[in-house]
């Protein structure tokens, strides 16, 4: 990151006031009357109400439009394990991007602990006051213990962004990277980088969207996960490849179609690139840096299709184009949870508006650049005001084909 916009980022975060969303009244809240109605002695009736039935709370509290971003700060976009507080700065940002893109209220909330018992009791005693919950980087193991636990206890959608958020995304854009690049899900061999939270669940989805297991090769930080390990958990060991002789990166890479990056800054060289069979894909996805710059890969071949988890280049793959959409929609039919069906409609439905004409609005919010479905446009901009119908309706639609809903499928999502 260049030191201007380090700088701007900073000023960003603290001004005009510090951080970057705040609460806003929606009811009047000017008279004696008002107040006798918004608390005492008004607010009683209300209470009485839900205590009487709790779907009353979606009725006459923000609950059915309220999601709590909750994380323990353990793996910080792709800088590590940097304490709750430190968190903060990326959960507000989920909160404005939820309120931005989908009009979804959201709060952050950060537990100070590692410990798996303490977050899933903190979680579940408060989830009640939500309508649903976004877990925001948690390092695995953990990550996946914490969220099966908290979708047997609770009765809202529990949701690890990192894992389905990013997987969603990651689907999406692969199916039409695959497609410019000529290749097919059964046939195409991937490097994964990372064996963590977004790894193991994009590994999972990209399998049940069509790719063979086999050609999976996924690496942790002692190397290639194969059969013969007996130091993996047992989410690594789902993804222990039984055939390769591969060791190292260096080994997995060679004729690789597909390069996955989900660990850190970095971490793939140009002489590994060059080893990548011909027309390949390089998602390289670690934030704020990722595995390898744009720029060099761009300079090292010229038949690749790029993509990263960033704002500022070509492609990016990141959960931003799913969670504000998929929680929208999952909201909106007051979902029990947010199940398979209801993630691969949403992958469909991101990858399909890939292939429509660009609105002039997103081309303008980019700088002015034109794009069409090819190499350098697989995948929409968040900034494009469709996604919110097409994604959440897709997700209401699979929640109540799935059984998951609670009420019928609001008119805005039956086109
Ligand atoms: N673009 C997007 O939308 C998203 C991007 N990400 C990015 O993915 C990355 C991982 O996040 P997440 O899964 O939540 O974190 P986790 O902590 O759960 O997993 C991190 C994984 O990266 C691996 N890793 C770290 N360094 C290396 C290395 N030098 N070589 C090989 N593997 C390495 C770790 O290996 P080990 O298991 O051995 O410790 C671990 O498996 C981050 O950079 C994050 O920004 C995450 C979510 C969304
Ligand atoms: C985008 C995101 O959630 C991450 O990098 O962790
Ligand atoms: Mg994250």
């Amino acid at each position: 990151m260049s030191d201007d916009l380090k700088r701007d980022a900073l000023e960003y975060h603290s001004l005009p006031r510090p951080g970057k969303l705040s609460i806003e009244i929606t009811t009047p809240a000017e008279t004696s009357r008002h107040l006798s109605l918004a608390y005492s002695p008004g607010v009683a009736e209300p209470v009485r109400a839900i205590a009487e039935d709790p779907e009353n709370a979606f009725k006459y509290t923000m609950k059915g439009n309220l999601v709590a971003v909750i994380s323990n700060g353990t793996a910080i976009l792709g800088l590590g394990n940097l304490g709750s507080l430190a968190s903060k700065p990326v959960m507000e940002g989920k909160a404005l991007l939820f309120k931005r893109f989908a009009n979804v209220d959201s709060i952050d909330i950060e537990i100070d602990s590692e410990d798996v018992d303490d977050i899933v009791k903190t979680v579940s005693l408060i989830a009640e006051s939500f309508g649903g919950i976004n877990l925001e980087d948690i390092k695995a193991p953990e990550c996946f213990e914490v969220e099966r636990r908290l979708i047997e206890t609770c009765k809202v959608p529990i949701f690890h962004d990192d894992q389905h958020g990013t997987a969603i995304v990651t689907v999406a854009g692969m199916l039409n990277a695959l497609e410019v690049q000529g290749k097919s899900i059964k046939d195409a061999k991937l490097v994964c980088l990372g064996a963590g939270a977004a790894a193991i669940s994009c590994s999972r989805l990209l399998v049940s969207a069509g790719m063979p297991k086999d050609n999976i090769l996924m690496i942790d930080r002692k190397g290639v996960i194969h059969g013969g390990r007996d130091d993996l958990n047992k989410y690594k060991a789902e993804f222990a490849n039984q055939v390769t002789s591969a060791r190292t990166l260096d080994d997995a890479i060679d004729g690789a179609d597909i390069f996955l990056g989900l660990s850190g800054p970095d971490m793939l060289s140009a002489d590994q690139l060059k080893k990548m069979a011909p027309n390949p894909i390089v998602f390289a996805c670690a934030n704020p840096d990722p595995e390898i710059r744009p720029e060099l890969a761009l300079a090292t071949r010229d038949d690749l299709v790029m993509a990263t988890g960033r704002s500022d280049y070509p492609n990016q793959v990141n959960n931003v184009l799913g969670f504000p959409f998929i929680f929208r929609g999952a909201l909106d039919v007051r979902a029990t949870a947010i199940n398979e069906e209801m993630k691969l409609a949403a992958a469909f439905a991101i990858k399909e508006l890939a292939k429509e004409e660009v609105l002039p609005e997103v081309v303008a919010a980019y700088g002015g650049e034109q794009w069409t479905f090819g190499r350098n446009y697989i995948i929409p901009k968040p900034m494009d005001a469709r996604l919110l119908n097409r994604v959440a309706g897709a997700v209401a639609r699979a929640a109540v084909e799935t059984g998951v809903a609670r009420v019928p499928l609001p008119e805005q999502y039956k086109a």
